[in-house]
This record gives C-alpha cells, structure tokens and sequence, in this order.
C-alpha cells in the first residue's frame, strides 16, 4: 500500500538508483528501491544489464505494485577480465572484482542521458549511488534540478573509525574531550583492517571517494537503536566541514514474508528442530575458503555436537551470469553429509538467509561479518560467531563482539593467516549455542532484534526516519 505521506502537493519527484555491481551492495539498494516505492514514488534502477537481471530474481515474491514502479535500466557494459575468485588464507578480499567495478565506470554516459530525461519529466531527480559509483553520477551536478546522496552500504561504526583515523591527532584529543568519545573507540581499531587490498583496489576506492562532495546527504542501511551514537558522531565530525544530512533508513528488509508454496527445502528440517538449537554458517558472496579450512570447519561443527546448517559455496565470480552459474561448490569428504544427516545440512546453492535467521530453530550465525549478514542477524535476534575475512568485517566483529557484546569471534584479525582448526571451531560454537555467556548474548541480541523490528514499525525511529527523508526529497 502507498504510504500517505507523499502527498499530491509536493513536486513531482523521481529517484535514480546507482547500484554497485557486487552483491552485497545491490541487494541493499534494491530493497531501498521498495521501500522508497511504498511512498509513491517511483525509481529508476540503474545498471549493467547482467547485475540487473541478477538483481530482479531477488524479486520474485515482490507485490506487483512494487514492482510496477522500479523501473530497471540495463546498460550494457564493454568487455572486461572476468577472471575466477582467488583463495587466500590471509587475505581473501575479493580482487576479481576489480574489472568488474572499472568496467562500471563507463556506466557514466549512458546514466547521465538517462538523468537528462528525468530531469526534464520531473520537478526533481534525486540520485542515490553506491559509495564506490561516485565517477558515474558526476553529471548530477550540471542539472539544476538534480541531487545525489550518497549510499553507505558499511555499519557508521566502521565508517566512523575510518573518517577517525584521517582525523589529526590534536584535533582527535579536542574531540574527545568534548564529545566524551573515550568509552566508545575502541582500543585496538585495527588500522590494519583495509589493507590487504591491492594497490589498484585502495586506488579506485579512493577516487570515487574523492569524487563525492555531492553535499546533499548520506543514508546508511542501520538503525540508530544499533549504532545511534556512531551516526551521531559522524553527523557531528561532517556538521563541522559541511551542511550534509544523514540519515539511517535499515534495517532494509527485516521483516519476513514466508511465500508457503515456495519455501525453501530446508525449512522442513528447521521446522523438526527444538527452538533456538540451529547455529546457520554462511560467509556471504564474496569468500571462497581454502580446502583445508573447509575440512577444518566440517570437522569442528561435526564436533561441537550442536545442529547446524551450512552454506557451503565459493565466492561469486564478477559476472555470475556470463557463462552460466559458476559459482564453486566444493565437495566435502566422502560420507560427512550422511554421517551428520540428523544434526546438520549443508546447501551449495543460494539460501533464503534471511529467513532461516528468522525461522525459530536458529540460535546462532557464523559469520564473516558483512555488514549486511550483521544486520540480517541483529534484526532477527540471533547472537553471532563472527568470523572476519576482508575489508570492514574485521572492524564490523568488534561492534558485534566489543560494543554490542551479541557475539563472539572465532578468528581474532590478528592471526588471519592461520588456519582454525577443528578445536577452535568446536569450542566456540559450543560456546555460542550451549554456555552461559552464550545464552546473555542470546538474551541481549533478543532484546536488540527486538527494538529494531520495533523501529521500523509505524511510529518507529526508523520509520520516522524514512518519513523525514521521503519529506526531505520532496520539500
Ligand atoms: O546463500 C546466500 C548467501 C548470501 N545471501 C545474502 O547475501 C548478502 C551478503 O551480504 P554480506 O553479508 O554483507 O556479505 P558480502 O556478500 O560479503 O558483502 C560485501 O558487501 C558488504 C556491504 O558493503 C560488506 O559489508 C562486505 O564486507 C562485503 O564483502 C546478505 O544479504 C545475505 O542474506 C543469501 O541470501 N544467501
């Protein structure tokens, strides 16, 4: 249904969607797209024609409505170097993706005719763009009648310890001292976190940084009941360089609409399980473990003796659809699944994650901590192994471990290069699933699921938020 708030008074307004082509980034700005339709206002999603088709099968289920009013552009984009997902130990950032991000770039044109159009249609082209896509929406800035805001797709407490670092020394003290920040930066904030990206990486990401100044605002798939004081922090530090609007819009999509015809096979084994006795392991789209880490965590979840269900795949390639799926799906030794059929499953394809962190039988998430499977976790309630691999996971498990105390890690940062054996792996999940400490994380993750899901309910922060927002952009 369309929220009431837009009403027929204001501008004519229409948004523009400039997605990064990774996964864990497109899939955020789709569900912005939803919410944003709800209003009334219809969005133009901006893509490479294979991230876009990627991206409309995550929308079967959707409202017709909904659908209707997203408008998928599918810009083609030239050749580039589609080579496989790397495994390293050490540092598993996803460099494959490096072509894939510069072969964005030239989606710089054919966004800017498009912005063009909209511009002449509409009263107001509000663009929102992916951090890392700031080159591509440049052209915003020579239409009277456009603004752009910039998408975080990170936790603010992440973003807030990477704006800290560049901050000089005598000014941190002074801030510190007036902003009683003391308790709340972390002693160790892992300066280390970003760099084992390449040279070329950390340079591209810098240019689009240096690119954005678009003034407008920024928006954050978070929720000022998980990270408020980081955002108020960060509001503060960007109050005293510029007059830019913050807003935290998420959790995007914690609210779970289970389709009964097409639920996913493994819902009737969670269904079997007693409540809470399921921890669900998963490290997102952009990981491949190593062989022998993968017979290490085989072997510690057969271990802990607890339930399990596991997501076993390599890391998305940089065009999941270019020469059909190919993903790897690694075999695990002859015999395991069979041996732990009655306490565990193991799932090679794409997993509804978002509702088995729902479903009742799950008490705990493994996890690489992307921002996204944080967030997924803490709207649902479920405590987290955090299991850092790359980029700010290493920083997003010391928000889930440290200042949210709903989790503990398995892998500290800094002995990334090591494998973890099967023991580790035993013993924290007993530990998360079985032991007192487990059990108070349990009971604190609850009660901040629980105020999340209150937030975006009417009259919630977070509803409130997306209501000032949607009056903001059509002032
Ligand atoms: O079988 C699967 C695997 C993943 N997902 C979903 O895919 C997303 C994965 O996102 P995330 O947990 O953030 O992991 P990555 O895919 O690794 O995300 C990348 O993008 C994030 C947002 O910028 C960063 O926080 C991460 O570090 C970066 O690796 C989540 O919504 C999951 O629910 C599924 O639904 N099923």
């Amino acid at each position: 249904m369309e929220n009431q708030k837009c009403n027929k008074e204001h501008p004519q307004v229409v948004v523009v969607m400039v997605p990064l082509p990774a996964q864990g980034h497109l899939n955020q700005l789709l569900h912005l797209s939803h919410l944003i339709t709800t209003y009334g206002i219809p969005v133009h999603f901006a893509g490479s024609s294979t991230h876009n088709r990627q991206a409309k099968l995550r929308l079967q289920g959707w409202d017709t409505e909904t659908l209707t009013k997203i408008h998928f552009h599918d810009f083609e984009l030239p050749p580039y170097d589609s080579t496989s997902p790397k495994i390293d130990l050490s540092c598993p950032f996803p460099q494959h993706l490096l072509p894939l991000f510069e072969a964005s770039t030239h989606l710089r044109d054919p966004v800017s005719q498009l912005l063009q159009q909209l511009s002449g249609k509409f009263d107001r082209v509000v663009v929102i763009h992916d951090v890392i896509m700031a080159y591509v929406v440049q052209d915003v800035k020579l239409l009277p009648n456009a603004e752009a805001y910039t998408f975080n797709p990170i936790s603010a407490f992440t973003t807030f310890l990477q704006t800290w670092e560049t901050i000089p020394e005598n000014y941190k003290l002074h801030f510190q001292l007036q902003h009683s920040t003391t308790d709340i930066i972390p002693k160790d904030i892992l300066t280390d976190a970003y760099r084992c990206m390449s040279k070329e990486m950390l340079e591209f990401a810098m240019n689009q940084f240096k690119l954005l100044g678009f003034k407008s605002g920024w928006l954050y798939n978070t929720s000022r009941v998980i990270e408020g004081r980081y955002l108020q922090l960060l509001e503060t530090i960007h109050s005293t360089k510029e007059e830019t609007k913050h807003f935290a819009l998420g959790p995007f999509s914690p609210v779970v609409i289970e389709s009964a015809e097409n639920r996913h096979h493994s819902f009737k084994w969670l269904d079997e399980q007693e409540k809470d006795s399921v921890i669900y392991v998963s490290f997102g789209s952009t990981v491949s473990l190593r062989g022998d880490q993968i017979e290490e965590l085989a072997k510690g979840l057969e271990e802990s003796g607890e339930k399990f269900i596991w997501v076993l795949r390599g890391a998305d390639p940089n065009d999941v659809f270019a020469q059909g799926d190919q993903v790897t799906r690694p075999h695990l030794q002859q015999g395991y699944e069979e041996r732990v059929k009655d306490r565990g499953i193991v799932l090679r394809d794409w997993a509804p994650q978002l509702e088995i962190l729902a479903h009742p039988s799950v008490g705990g998430f493994m996890s690489h901590c992307g921002w996204n499977s944080c967030m997924e976790s803490i709207s649902m309630g479920v405590p987290i192994a955090a299991w850092p691999m790359h980029s700010d996971q290493p920083r997003n498990a010391i928000l889930i471990s440290e200042v949210l105390r709903i989790g503990m890690v398995v892998k500290d940062w800094a002995r990334r290069s090591e494998l973890v054996t099967s023991s580790t792996i035993a013993n924290v999940v007993k530990a998360l699933m079985a032991s007192e400490e487990g059990k108070e994380m349990k009971e604190r993750a609850a009660k901040l699921g629980e105020g999340v899901r209150e937030s975006v309910a009417q009259g919630g922060v977070a509803s409130l938020e997306r209501d000032d927002f949607i009056a903001y952009i059509t002032r």
